[in-house]
């Protein structure tokens, strides 16, 4: 099939195509019910049950596409969006709107020194040779840095050498390439393993939902990221729910808020009620401890499957 002549009329939605940020895009995608189909290889898929298209493309690539109205729909990283940003800043008809948080792919982006090494603080690489794959960022950062510490670093010879490479990038100083990096970093191995240490975050960064200025349809867009956004949200909170004394429900009551308000019903049993309510996944083993402690009991966590809340 030809596919690139069935994109007219269609929604384009770009995914990173390969990386960390891959799998947990496909997986939000089918949590949501965009059902597609992709052909080994192709980085094109059209989507069944809506008319919208998947673009498959490298998540450095997608602030790009979208930024310039080509693609409607992307997923990537903060980073990389700020990276193109700061070549080629927002104006009303162009450049990326984020709409969600995608609360994934969280990381920062960090300049880096051999651990053993002289240099203790960005401003001692001033002049030196930095490698990464975030030139623009890189440069910018080094450029701030030059200019606030103009007294000591003066000139054309102080100014900073920013190379690119495309991966890799922990291995630049023990090749020699490179007196310090600027690299991602999320649980610190990758920079532990290479000997390197981070002395300076350049910026922080998460997988977020961006649209172009003008998309197509705007009413899908609308769509898709209430799709999205359930399903974030599902991740996000379990439902918790427990049998406690009314005379305690004040108490349990403040332990699980819930997002507007918990849901309270009577129990045959007089002077106790039932109590369900939203909490974060992340504090429910705390919160349960709490629970007991106010004597609620018959305390069960629901994981949710999907979610539309506000
Ligand atoms: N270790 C990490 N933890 C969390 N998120 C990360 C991590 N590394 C990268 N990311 C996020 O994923 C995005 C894509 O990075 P990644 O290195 O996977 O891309 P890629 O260069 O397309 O893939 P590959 O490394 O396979 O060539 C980054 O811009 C960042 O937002
Ligand atoms: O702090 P950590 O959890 O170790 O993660 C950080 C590493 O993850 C990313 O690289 P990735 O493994 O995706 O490969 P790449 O170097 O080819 O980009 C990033 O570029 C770092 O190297």
């Amino acid at each position: 099939m030809d596919l690139v002549n069935h994109l007219n009329d269609r929604l384009l939605f770009a995914i990173p195509k390969k990386g960390r940020l891959h799998q947990a895009c496909v997986d939000l995608l089918t949590g949501s019910d965009i059902q597609f189909h992709r052909h080994n290889r192709l980085d094109i898929a059209l989507v069944k049950n809506f008319p919208l298209a998947l673009i498959f493309l490298p998540a450095a690539d997608i602030p790009t596409f979208v930024g310039e109205g080509r693609v409607d729909l992307g997923i990537t990283g903060q980073d990389q969006v700020a990276e193109h940003e700061s070549v080629a800043p927002p104006t009303e008809t162009t450049g990326v709107t984020e709409i969600l948080n995608l609360q994934f792919g969280k990381c920062k982006l960090q300049v880096q020194v051999p651990e053993h090494g002289e240099i203790q603080t960005p401003e001692q690489l001033i002049g030196k040779n930095i490698v990464t794959s975030f030139t623009n960022l890189s440069e910018k950062y080094f450029k701030d840095l030059e200019v606030k510490s103009k007294g000591e670093a003066n000139g054309a010879a102080n100014q900073t050498k920013i190379k690119f490479v495309g991966g890799s990038v922990e291995a630049a100083c023990a090749l020699g390439v490179a007196d310090g990096i600027v690299d991602l970093v999320e649980s610190g191995e990758t920079m532990r393993a290479a000997g390197l240490k981070a002395i300076a975050t350049v910026v922080e960064s998460s997988a977020v939902l961006i649209s172009s200025k003008r998309p197509s349809n705007p009413k899908l867009v609308s769509i898709i990221t209430q799709r999205i956004k359930g399903v974030i949200t599902a991740q996000k909170y379990v439902l918790c729910t427990y049998n406690v004394e009314r005379k305690n429900l004040v108490q349990a009551s403040a332990i699980t808020p819930g997002k507007r308000a918990p849901t309270i019903n009577s129990l045959e049993e007089d002077g106790w009620v039932a109590v369900s309510a939203m909490v974060e996944r992340n504090k429910i083993a705390n919160v349960m401890d709490e629970l007991t402690e106010v004597g609620a009991t018959d305390i069960l966590v629901t994981k949710l499957e999907n979610s539309r809340t506000t």
